[in-house]
């Protein structure tokens, strides 16, 4: 499953609830080359690289996908996906919608998720709430998002994250379960 939607939607959070129901699922660790956040640890939230090693692994082709995010560059590296994908675990992708695109275009029975906040507003406030970015870099991500809302047709499921529990059943579901209904919402 890839998880997308836009920064501060909830996707993360979503994930650690269903991880502590699902202790085999496979979380992909991404790459990126955005600083550490307090707290953050190399290897666990991301692997935090140089941007020189970043760009190696892209002309390595070691990256199943890789966006360039307000700045930054973020990518999966493919050897782990691939391997635990292999030993038959359930993997989940939580990354931005242009990665998103790229996996579902190179892998298409990827299941491609969307997270919808309940407002753009409400988005905000979560950024805001976090406290992890500054306040123009919240701006650019909100710049994002709007862009991002407008590919959510591209997505085979959506989740509203308004109730929390709600959206953590909702991906439970998608992930465990056969979905009982046409993927297209119609
Ligand atoms: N249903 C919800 N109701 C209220 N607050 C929520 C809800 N879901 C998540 N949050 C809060 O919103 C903030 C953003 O959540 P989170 O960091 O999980 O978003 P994200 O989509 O993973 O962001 P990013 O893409 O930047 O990693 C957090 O402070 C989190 O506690
Ligand atoms: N295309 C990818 N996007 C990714 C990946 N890992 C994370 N992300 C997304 O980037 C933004 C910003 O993340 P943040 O940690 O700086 O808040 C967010 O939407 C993530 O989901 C990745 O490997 N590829």
């Amino acid at each position: 499953m890839v998880l997308s939607g836009p920064s501060g939607v909830g996707k993360g959070t979503i994930l650690a609830l269903v991880r502590r129901r699902h202790p085999e699922l496979y979380l992909s660790v991404s790459a990126t080359t955005r600083a550490p956040r307090t707290g953050e640890v190399d290897g666990r939230d991301y692997y935090f690289l140089t941007q020189a090693a970043f760009e190696q692994l892209i002309a390595e082709n070691a990256l199943l996908e890789w966006a360039c995010y307000v700045g930054n560059y973020y990518g999966t590296p493919a050897a782990p996906v691939l391997a635990a994908l292999a030993a038959g675990r359930s993997v989940v992708l939580e990354i931005e919608v242009q990665g998103a695109l790229q996996v579902k275009n190179n892998y298409p029975a990827a299941m491609l998720v969307f997270v919808l906040p309940p407002s753009l507003a409400v988005l905000a406030a979560r950024l805001r709430a976090r406290g992890t970015d500054a306040p123009e870099l919240i701006e650019r991500r909100l710049e994002r998002a709007a862009e991002e809302l407008a590919l959510v047709g591209h997505f085979d499921y959506r989740v509203l994250n308004d109730d929390l529990e709600r959206a953590v059943e909702q991906v439970e579901r998608l992930l465990f379960e056969e979905p009982l209904h046409d993927p297209t919402g119609c």
